[in-house]
């Protein structure tokens, strides 16, 4: 009987949640829905120099936030809070002991002086650099001696001569390594704190990991972890090396690079919506069979295959997660679009905090104009700049549509039209804008395009009734009259 599923996403707490991290533990999380299995999660903490303040919280408050809820991590107070390697360190010590006993693991009293230059001689010698194995078969006299001096060990693995290490991973099939590749590694700093591959390798098997589903970065740390499952005789979970994601540089994306839009939070911030960003990563080298892009958590979590893997980088485009955002908050409530996008105007100081009941009606209005068009709530505010702007400009494309001989004509019978009006509502504009094209006897382009420009400033837009009722009469027949005095100066 196959085991049941259980896989994990390990993070170090070194940076924000990015995009290409997202990617990785959203893969863990799809494929322990689709097996009924398990997700767990679980801090990487022990090289302590690159953990950074607030890097845990958002590794794991963003993925939530992204909706991939984990099931298993350590207990703090009925909620499941992330395991924590420095947490573990009497787990790890246990372990330490029983390879030092059997002799699969040694202390060594080399110093980093004398490691670098015995680096530098290999290097000079052609020889690609790895430890000798000075400390290998030290006496316990010999030991003592460097416990005198002061020096501190470190605890290596002893590295099995003439081994393949072999595992079929399931995104590029076979790969092996030769023990005779690596020197005889660290396994416990100086510091007493164990080193990331065999904190991992222990982890993984304690906490039962079935399929470790991770970035192939990872691929050469797999070896190492194979010779600590070795030497306890566990059986090593299957291996799952996924492409990176690559920014438009074609560079891997990663946590420390601090001034690229690709982390979580910013996009969070920007106003997409987490559904929209859960089914955009979730295509990140992965696709199902046919064409169709927008699934709901459910039909990904139904289909996810992890044969259908990608063996190529895939490429962060923020284009199309602005259009895959798009698509979502076109087919959302209009209330929660409200809720995404009106903070973004009260920020850029367009609207105030506490406002009028009859001001948050027009806002309220405004969003849902622009609903169709947004691609993010933050976008709002340039999308409706023309809105809050006494004044508007032409530009060029606008310019054009206004040189047009009827243009005057058309523009000074819609002022009148508006005028007449009892109601400055959306039905009665468009009223106008039909006695207008009766008494210019223009229609179409020429009828519409100078009404828009002159009114919006802007060659494209949302509902032209709409966007007039929302600008209201006084600026509406205040712009009409400049660009009719613009036009015949
Ligand atoms: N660009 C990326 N694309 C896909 N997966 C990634 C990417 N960067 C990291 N990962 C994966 O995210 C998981 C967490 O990795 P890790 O904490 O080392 O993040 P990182 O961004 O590589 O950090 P750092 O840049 O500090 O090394 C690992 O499984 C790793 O393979």
């Amino acid at each position: 009987m196959s085991k049941p599923v259980r896989v994990r996403y390990a993070p170090s707490p070194t940076g924000h949640l990015h995009i290409g991290n997202a990617r990785t533990a959203l893969f863990n999380y799809l494929y322990a829905r689709h097996h009924d299995g398990k997700f767990i999660v679980r801090t990487e903490d022990t090289d302590q120099k690159r953990n950074v303040e607030g890097g845990e919280e958002s590794q794991f408050s963003y993925l939530k936030w992204l909706g991939i809820k984990w099931d298993e991590g350590a207990d703090i107070g009925g909620e499941y809070g992330p395991y924590r390697q420095l947490e573990r360190l009497d787990i790890y010590k246990k372990y330490v002991d029983e390879l030092l006993d059997r002799g699969l693991a040694y202390k060594c009293y080399v110093t980093e002086e004398e490691l670098e230059k015995e680096r530098e001689e290999q290097k000079a010698n052609g020889q690609v650099p790895k430890y000798s194995g000075a400390h290998r078969d030290l006496t316990p006299e010999q030991q003592e001696q460097f416990e005198a001096e002061g020096r501190q060990p470190s605890i290596r693995f002893r590295v099995p001569e003439n081994k393949t290490y072999k595992f079929n991973d399931i995104v590029r099939n076979e790969i092996s390594f030769e023990s005779s590749d690596f020197g005889d590694w660290v396994i416990v700093k100086k510091n007493g704190i164990p080193t990331y591959n065999f904190a991992v390798a222990i982890d993984d098997h304690l906490m039962e990991i079935s399929h470790i589903l991770r970035g192939e970065e990872h691929i050469s740390n797999t070896p190492k972890q194979l010779m600590i499952y070795e030497a306890f005789g566990w059986e090593p979970p299957q291996f799952g090396h996924m492409t990176l994601i690559l920014n438009e540089n074609r560079k891997k994306l990663s946590k420390r690079d601090e001034h690229i839009l690709q982390f979580i939070e910013q996009y969070k911030n920007l106003g997409y919506l987490p559904e929209a960003m859960f089914n955009f990563i979730s295509l990140l080298g992965w696709s199902p069979v046919g064409e169709e892009e927008i699934f709901s958590k459910e039909e990904i979590i139904k289909i996810f295959d992890p044969n259908r893997l990608s063996t190529s980088a895939a490429i962060f485009d923020p284009q199309k997660l602005k259009w895959m955002n798009n698509q979502y908050i076109k087919s959302e409530d209009a209330d929660r679009i409200e809720k995404l996008t009106l903070p973004h105007l009260i920020q850029a100081g367009k609207l105030p905090e506490n406002m009028e009941d009859s001001r948050r009606e027009w806002a309220t209005e405004l969003i849902a104009l622009y609903k169709e068009q947004m691609n993010y709530g933050a976008e709002i505010v340039e999308l409706t700049e023309l809105f809050f702007q006494d004044e508007i400009s032409y530009d060029e494309e606008a310019m054009a549509v206004l040189q047009d001989e009827q243009v005057p004509d058309v523009l000074a019978a819609f002022s009148e039209q508006l005028a007449a009006l009892e109601a400055f509502e959306p039905d009665a504009i468009k009223g106008a804008i039909k006695a207008t094209q009766k008494q210019t006897g223009q229609k179409g382009k020429k009828l519409f395009m100078p009404i828009r420009v002159a009114t919006t400033g802007a060659t494209h837009g949302p509902e032209l009734p709409n966007s007039i009722h929302l600008l209201g009469e006084t600026v509406v027949q205040n712009r009409l009259r400049a660009a009719i005095e613009q036009l015949t100066k």
